[in-house]
């Protein structure tokens, strides 16, 4: 039986506290022979608890393979991944089931709501099937910190693209989980809207405390967050603090696809 492995100490007290992911050296490949691809070449990173983490790179870099790996919906090749203080790589396909459902929240690029529930039925939905109880004072604070408190009636075709992205924002949060991974989540909504989501985004990190790891293409998305990692051939090339959309568009313009200053 797979046990909950602690990440290991750095030395510091309150380490394993500070973070909310661990990937170790971690390597994940496609394929075999000629075919074979090194999405991730020994990935190393933290994700720390309460902060908002970009992923940004070029496309083919192993954004979403990175995502994919740290939430536990695909192997690694080698390498170790904690969640918490959990270690999910060995861990048994049941095992992973519960711990996303109870720990990780995830917004994709589509909304992904069923059509038939109004807001507040899909963003209690997720709890429903776990069986779980929703605390009703955590779902009031999340439902006003997204600004959907007139609208959870609503049905998903009487909300527009940003309400709906914001339906799938909430019921992220609603379980209180460990971690929330968004792949593109403001892909699909145009500016005012993106900027609208990114704001609730940026609000659960600094009010609710929530840590978020999204990736992006999108430099003004990038913006919203405290962290932004760089991914190039596989690779981290690049962790820059504070970011903004001009220091994010502007390390872009400087490294070309390989990570490599031009
Ligand atoms: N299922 C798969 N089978 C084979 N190769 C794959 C598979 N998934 C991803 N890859 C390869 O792994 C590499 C990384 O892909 P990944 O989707 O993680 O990149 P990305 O940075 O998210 O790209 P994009 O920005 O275009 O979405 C690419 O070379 C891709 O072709």
């Amino acid at each position: 039986m797979a046990t909950a492995v602690p990440i290991p100490s750095t030395g510091r007290s309150g380490a394993v506290a500070t973070v909310a992911a661990r990937a170790e050296g971690v390597v994940k490949a496609y394929g075999a022979g000629e075919t074979r691809v090194v999405a991730l070449d020994r990935v190393t990173i933290d994700v720390r608890r309460g902060e908002f983490t970009a992923i940004m790179g070029p496309s083919g870099s192993g954004k979403s393979t990175l995502m994919h790996c740290l939430a536990g919906l695909d192997t690694v090749s080698s390498g170790r991944i904690w969640i918490g203080s959990t270690e999910i790589t060995g861990l048994k396909d049941k095992k992973l089931t519960k711990l996303r459902r109870d720990h990780i929240g995830f917004i994709f690029q589509a909304f992904n709501l069923l059509p038939t529930l109004n807001a507040i039925e899909n963003i209690t939905l997720p709890m429903d099937i776990a069986g779980r109880k929703a605390d009703t004072e955590w779902l009031d604070r999340v439902v006003t910190t997204v600004g959907l408190a007139d609208r959870l009636k609503h049905r998903p075709n009487q909300l527009s693209g940003g309400q709906q992205q914001r339906v799938a924002v909430a019921r992220a949060l609603a379980a209180r989980p460990e971690i929330i991974f968004g792949d593109e989540p403001t892909g699909n909504l145009d500016s005012r809207a993106g900027a609208e989501v990114l704001g609730f985004l940026r609000r659960s990190v600094d009010e609710l405390g929530q840590t978020i790891v999204m990736v992006t293409h999108d430099p003004v998305a990038a913006g919203y967050a405290d962290r932004v990692l760089y991914l190039a051939d596989g690779r981290v090339v690049d962790d820059m603090a504070e970011p903004t959309a001009e220091l994010v568009l502007d390390r872009m313009r400087r490294f070309d696809a390989r990570g490599r200053v031009s």
